[in-house]
């Protein structure tokens, strides 16, 4: 056994430490050169020049991921490694094997609810989603809050849900027909944000938060979010983001304004809730997840106003951006990988024929969703390569994993980053198309509900992938509650969309054409780009440049008319 006080000085655990004036100044200047101890085995440790991985790799430092996934190949694709990134944040051990990940995440005797959430998401983050928010809560408080929530989610209430997700879809659907119509090549982030906070915003509150309309500013939560959600701009919650106090003040106000405007709507549905006698009745079928904290309360205090404004915060910001980044990449990717559009255009024929998608999917919902295999798989090998979160994890009582050679290496009080983007393009567990977009590698293993795997993370479907290589949505208790509505959502766009529209990117990832301005194909069958289409970290990896494209009406099926 291996305990962190065993190592050479440098790995020490000493806190989060504001380190020395010359230091902090360093790393303001960005000329701070970082003495990074890592190792492959808890015994062998080497100093690399941080440096070389942050502006060497020749991918920038536009994402966490990928200084790591550096780091990483550096030093022989370890399962794990160490890093010592103290003082600007505590040691982080990076997780990078899917057996070792199971293992932070699977219900243990002495873990019972997995090992607890990394203090960094909550330092990060707390402006953004509250100190009580179902995401950082651990123990009883998080049991107890995600029971509550549990049936807002259950499958079949998320049907319920079907003919909104498909009434916003349609929204959406008119921007896009007059960005076809315009040709102005667009910036596809802020539309699929927009389409996804309505979704989420309906499932939360049970109001219409008009995120797509433009004719009004939003309301007051909506702005909120938008101007607080942009003072993250290109930050992990792993490093240095302390230092700017600017960002933190603006932070402040915004997070204010937005705790105000969420708490006046849940006094607004209490008041509405306990209005009239007949109500109650009408509440007890309302399973949005305002309606569910707000049941069985007589008396609103101000620690369960604040509790409860954080859980909105925490859905609202939880559900719109991953859901927005998994369309913005499936967009990009369907439009590079002809055969891959082909098939899912093939499949959406098959399924709604001539007739309208909106009728069909009202008409036999589960039947509709239940037919849309390719076009799920198109989504599970889109979260694999381009995980939008990932999980931080930090324990106090003794944790220890068990590598492949059967070593045991107690990991606490260091961050256990586990790094879904070298994970899911393992190469163990890939082969040789790791870092391909196949989709037909999940045929016949569609599913991609964690909660309905079996737990001890075997093999499954005949796609014989280890289900726990796939995580996404993470694994074990503190998986995603919300993983069927994102799955849902994208699979009614995708239909809705996909044989209506060409998306073009344009700029970065551009497709490459030959002099009759045919795109070039290459040896796999995809088009050449011109550059790829990177990941910046904005709490969440995000496409670059916000993707983006110009959409054209897909002649076949154009109905612009
Ligand atoms: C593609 C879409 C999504 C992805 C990739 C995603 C990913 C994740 C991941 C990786 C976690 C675990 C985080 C950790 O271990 O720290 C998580 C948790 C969570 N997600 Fe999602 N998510 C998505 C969509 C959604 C949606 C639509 C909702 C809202 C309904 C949501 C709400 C939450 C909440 C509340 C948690 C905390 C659950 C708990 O700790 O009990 N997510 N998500």
């Amino acid at each position: 056994m291996t305990n962190p006080s065993d190592f050479p000085e440098a790995l020490q655990f000493s806190g989060f430490r504001f380190a020395d004036p010359q230091l902090v100044k360093d790393l303001e200047n960005g000329s701070n050169t970082f003495n990074v101890a890592m190792q492959k085995k808890p015994t062998k440790l080497t100093d690399v020049d941080m440096t070389y991985h942050v502006w060497g790799t020749g991918r920038m430092a536009c994402n966490l991921n990928y200084i790591m996934e550096s780091i990483w190949k550096s030093n022989g694709r370890p399962e794990f490694l160490f890093l010592d990134v103290r003082p600007a944040q505590y040691p982080v051990a990076l997780i990078t094997s899917h057996e070792l990940a199971e293992q932070v995440t699977k219900a243990t005797k002495t873990q019972q609810y997995s090992v607890t959430k990394s203090p960094t998401i909550q330092e990060g983050f707390g402006q953004l989603m509250g100190k009580y928010s179902l995401l950082t809560e651990g123990g009883e408080s998080w049991k107890g809050l995600r029971k509550t929530f549990n049936p807002g989610f259950a499958p079949q209430h998320l049907l319920t849900l079907l003919p909104v997700v498909v009434e916003k879809t349609y929204t959406f659907m008119k921007k896009l027909d007059a960005l076809a119509k315009s040709s102005t090549v667009t910036e596809m982030e802020s539309y699929c944000t927009n389409v996804t906070f309505d979704i989420i915003g309906e499932v939360v509150t049970n109001i219409d938060c008009k995120a797509q309309d433009e004719t009004v500013s939003g309301n007051d939560i909506v702005r909120n979010f938008r101007m607080l959600g942009a003072t993250y701009a290109g930050e992990s919650g792993l490093a240095f983001e302390w230092l700017n106090v600017r960002k933190r003040i603006t932070r402040i106000i915004y997070s204010q304004r937005l705790d105000v405007a969420v708490k006046n709507c849940i006094k607004d549905k209490f008041t509405e809730i306990n209005a009239s006698p007949g109500t109650t009745t009408k509440s007890a079928k309302d399973r949005s997840v305002l309606a569910l904290a707000l049941r069985d309360i007589d008396d609103l205090t101000p620690h369960l106003l604040q509790s409860i404004a954080d859980q909105v915060k925490t859905f609202l910001f939880a559900g719109h951006d991953t859901t927005s980044i998994l369309l913005q990449r499936l967009f990009y990717a369907l439009s590079i990988h002809p055969q891959c559009l082909a098939k899912i255009r093939a499949e959406h024929d098959d399924i709604f024929g001539t007739s309208d998608p909106k009728e069909i999917f009202l008409a036999r919902p589960d039947e509709t969703m239940k037919a849309l295999v390719y076009t799920s798989a198109c989504i599970k090998e889109a979260l694999r390569l381009w995980p939008p979160a990932s999980s931080a994890r930090m324990s106090h009582n003794g944790f220890k994993i068990r590598t492949s050679d059967g070593d045991e290496v107690c990991l606490d009080e260091c961050v256990m980053y586990l790094c879904h983007y070298i994970i899911q393009r393992d190469r163990k567990v890939y082969g040789d198309t790791a870092d391909d977009f196949v989709p037909e590698r999940w045929i016949g293993d569609i599913d991609t509900s964690s909660a309905t795997t079996d737990d001890n993370g075997s093999l499954t479907g005949s796609s014989k992938i280890p289900i726990s290589a796939w995580r996404p949505f993470e694994r074990g208790p503190r998986n995603c509650i919300g993983q069927e509505l994102a799955n849902m959502e994208a699979r009614v766009i995708l239909a809705c969309v996909m044989r209506r529209y060409d998306f073009v990117k344009v700029g970065l990832g551009e497709v490459e054409t030959d002099e009759k301005g045919k795109p070039i194909v290459d040896e796999k069958g995809k088009y050449k780009t011109k550059s790829e289409l990177l990941s910046t970290m904005s709490i969440t990896s995000k496409p670059m440049d916000k993707t983006v494209m110009r959409i054209k009406m897909h002649e076949r099926d154009g109905r612009d008319g």
